[in-house]
C-alpha cells in the first residue's frame, strides 16, 4: 500500500472516535490532512462537531470541508484532538514540528483530553531523534538563542548541529506566530525528558518538538493492518 494510503487508513481509523457534539483539535501535516478531508464528508453528510485548526494551512482546508470552526478562547477544553508526527515511540512520546506548527499543536494538544496520533510506520521508532528536532524560536536575538540552545542540548547530554530552517525561496521559514525554526540533528535523544527542560530554560525559545506526555494513544498503518498504542 502506498504511504498516502496508509496515512489514509489511520485517519479514517481515527475518524471512528468522533462522536457527535465533540470540540475537535485538527492538526497540521499530510497525514492531518486525509482525517480533515474524511471529517468533512462527514460533516456534509450531517455530523454535528466544531475543529480547533492548529494552523492556517488546516483552517483553510478545514473552511473549504464546510466544519465549523471554533478557537480556543471560545472553546478552552476540546474532547480529541488527531494530528499527525515525525517520530513517535512506544511510550507515546512525539518529535512534531516538522510541518511547522508544532506551538500552535502543543496548545492544542494540551487543551485536549485525548490526543491521538496518525501515522504510517515509517514514523515509529525505538528511540526518539533520527528527525531533526524542530525549536521555535523569536527571530530577535536569534544567534544568542541559537548558542543558548546549543548549551541546552549539551547539559542534557545530546549532540549535533543546529540549522535555521529555511522556506522554498531560501528566506528564513516563518511559522504561523512569526518565529524562526531551528533545526537540531541529533541522531537520537536518549533523555527527551532532560533535554525538554533544558530547552524550556532559554529565552528567545517560543517551543519545541518534543510532545511528552501528551498523546493518549496512537494509531499506526502498516502494510499488515493497523497497530494501536496507548487508548484509542
Ligand atoms: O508536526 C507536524 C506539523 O507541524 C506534522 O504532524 C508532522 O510533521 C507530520 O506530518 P506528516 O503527516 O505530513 O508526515
Amino acid at each position: 500500500m502506498s504511504a498516502e494510503a496508509l496515512k489514509r487508513e489511520a485517519a479514517a481509523r481515527a475518524l471512528a472516535l468522533v462522536e457527535p457534539g465533540m470540540r475537535l483539535g485538527l492538526g497540521t501535516g499530510s497525514t492531518a490532512k486525509h482525517f480533515v478531508a474524511l471529517l468533512g464528508e462527514k460533516v456534509r453528510a450531517g455530523l454535528d462537531v466544531v475543529g480547533v485548526p492548529t494552523s492556517e494551512a488546516t483552517r483553510a482546508q478545514a473552511e473549504a470541508e464546510g466544519i465549523r470552526l471554533a478557537t480556543l478562547d471560545e472553546f478552552p477544553g476540546l474532547d480529541l484532538t488527531v494530528d499527525g508526527a515525525d517520530e513517535l515511540d512506544d511510550a507515546l512520546n512525539l518529535v512534531k514540528g516538522g510541518g511547522g506548527a508544532l506551538l500552535r499543536e502543543k496548545i492544542v494538544a494540551a487543551a485536549s483530553r485525548r490526543m491521538i496520533v496518525i501515522a504510517d510506520a515509517s514514523k515509529r521508532v525505538p528511540t526518539l531523534g533520527a528527525f531533526p528536532l524542530p525549536i521555535e524560536v523569536v527571530p530577535f536575538g536569534l544567534e544568542a538563542t541559537r548558542r543558548a540552545v546549543e548549551r541546552a542540548i549539551a547539559v542534557a547530554g545530546a549532540s549535533g548541529t543546529l540549522g535555521l530552517r529555511n522556506a522554498t525561496d531560501n528566506t528564513p521559514y516563518l511559522t504561523d506566530g512569526g518565529h524562526f525554526i531551528l533545526d537540531a540533528r541529533l541522531g537520537r535523544i536518549e533523555a527527551p525528558d532532560a533535554l525538554a527542560a533544558a530547552l524550556a530554560t532559554v529565552p528567545g525559545v517560543v517551543e519545541h518538538g518534543l510532545f511528552l506526555g501528551l498523546a493518549t494513544g496512537a494509531v499506526i498503518a502498516t502494510d499488515d493492518g493497523l497497530v494501536t498504542l496507548g487508548d484509542v
